[in-house]
């Protein structure tokens, strides 16, 4: 029984080791920290609704995971092609899709969600600060 805890401990451990791998060298995944923050912030902003933070939580997962997915693909395709070969190109390139895919439909999706309440909510402050 110990057994078993201390093992899922330390895939636990590994996870994070992989996480922070990812965090420390992937510039796109600067961009899509930088993106969440900012995302998380006007939602609370916003006062989203519960259902819109589950979207929302669902479409930042579905980016990061295609990220770390792409990472791990790429150290693959390193280590089993070092040198340039047109099937690691292609491996590489639909990789990078993945994200793409993933990065651009959660874009509209949080332009669909967060777009209207985020114009109604400047709007309210320009007409506040016009009074004043
Ligand atoms: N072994 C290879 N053989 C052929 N083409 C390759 C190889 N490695 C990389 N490429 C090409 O170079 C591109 C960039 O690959 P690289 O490994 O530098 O990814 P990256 O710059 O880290 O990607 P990202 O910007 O998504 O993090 C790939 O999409 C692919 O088109």
């Amino acid at each position: 029984m110990i057994k078993f805890f201390y093992t899922r401990l330390l895939s636990l451990r590994n996870a994070f080791i992989g996480w922070w791998y990812v965090i420390r060298t992937q510039k796109n995944a600067w961009i899509h920290a930088v993106a969440t923050v900012v995302v998380c912030l006007v939602g609370f902003w916003l006062k989203l609704s519960m259902w819109d933070w589950a979207v929302i939580v669902l479409v930042i997962a579905m980016v990061w995971t295609a990220e770390f997915l792409n990472t791990a693909l790429e150290i693959v395709v390193d280590l089993a092609s070092p040198d340039l070969h047109p099937l690691a190109r292609v491996g590489k390139d639909v990789g990078a899709a993945a994200v793409l895919i993933a990065a651009a439909s959660s874009t509209i999706i949080g332009i669909l969600i967060m777009g209207k309440p985020f114009i109604e909510r400047l709007q309210h402050l320009w007409s506040i600060l016009r009074i004043k």
